[in-house]
C-alpha cells in the first residue's frame, strides 16, 4: 500500500483524514452560508471562488477573510462588532444547511471500505468547528469509518498545530508514529510535520488558491483511490 510505504518499514495502523476539500467538497454550501450572512449584514456576496480560497483555517479566518474583503482592509483589521456580527450570521446559515450541496469525492467510500477492511484505524481532523462536521460525517456516510472526529474548535488551536493530531491518535489509542496524515493544505502539511508524522496530499482540493505541491507533502495525488 503506498501509505504504509510512507512509514520507513513501521506497520500502518490509523490514517487521520482532513475533511473539507479531502474527503467532501463542502464550498457550494460554504459559500452560499457566506453569501447569505454578507448580503443579510448589508455586503456584497463574495461568491464560490473567493470563498474556495479562503477556506481551510476555520470558520472564523473565512469570516475575517470574508469581511476583509467586503470593506477592502487588511484581514487583522477585520475584527470587532461587524466581525462578531458576521460570524454569528455565518453560523446562523451554515446551521441550516451545512450539507445539501456538500458532496463525497470521487473514489473516497471505496477507498475508505478498503482501509476499513484492512484493519486501518480512522480519524477525522478538521477545522471546520465540531458542531458543523457531526452532521456532514453523518449525512454522507463516513461516521461508520470514523469513531474520533477532532474539530476546528475541540481544542484551544487547530491545524497547522500538531495538537489536534495528536488528540486523535490518542483517542484512536494509537501512536502517531503508525499513522499518516491525509489532507489538501499547507494546513495539514504543517500539523503533520510538526508532529512528525508523514502526509499525503490530494491535489483536488482548497489550498487558498496555490497548489499543495509546494507544501511538499510526502505523496501528492489526483484521486483519492489512488491513495490505496
Ligand atoms: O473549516 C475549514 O476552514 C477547513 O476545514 P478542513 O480542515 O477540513 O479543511
Ligand atoms: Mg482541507
Amino acid at each position: 500500500m503506498k501509505l504504509a510505504g510512507l512509514l520507513d518499514g513501521r506497520p500502518l495502523k490509523a490514517l487521520l483524514f482532513d475533511l473539507d476539500g479531502t474527503l467532501v467538497d463542502s464550498v457550494p454550501d460554504i459559500a452560499n452560508a457566506l453569501d447569505r450572512a454578507l448580503l443579510a449584514e448589508g455586503y456584497a456576496a463574495a461568491g464560490e471562488e473567493r470563498a474556495r480560497a479562503w477556506v481551510g483555517n476555520g470558520a472564523g479566518k473565512l469570516v475575517q477573510r470574508a469581511l476583509a474583503h467586503a470593506l477592502n482592509i487588511a484581514e487583522a483589521d477585520a475584527v470587532g462588532e461587524p466581525f462578531d456580527r458576521l460570524l454569528a450570521a455565518f453560523y446562523d446559515f451554515y446551521q441550516q444547511d451545512s450539507h445539501s450541496h456538500t458532496r463525497l469525492y470521487t473514489g473516497v467510500l471505496e477507498a475508505l471500505s478498503a482501509w476499513q477492511q484492512a484493519g486501518i484505524a480512522m480519524a477525522c481532523v478538521t477545522n471546520k468547528p465540531e458542531r458543523f462536521t457531526h452532521p456532514i460525517l453523518a449525512h454522507l456516510k463516513l461516521d461508520s469509518f470514523m469513531p474520533v472526529v477532532i474539530g476546528g474548535d475541540t481544542l484551544p488551536v487547530r491545524k497547522p498545530d500538531p495538537a489536534p493530531l495528536l488528540l486523535a491518535c490518542e483517542r484512536l489509542g494509537i501512536a502517531a508514529e503508525n499513522t499518516v496524515m491525509v489532507g489538501d493544505s499547507v494546513n495539514d502539511v504543517g500539523a503533520a510535520r510538526a508532529l512528525g508524522v508523514p502526509v499525503a496530499c490530494v491535489s483536488y482540493g482548497y489550498n487558498h488558491g496555490a497548489p499543495v505541491a509546494d507544501a511538499k507533502p510526502d505523496l501528492l495525488v489526483d484521486d483519492f483511490f489512488d491513495l490505496v
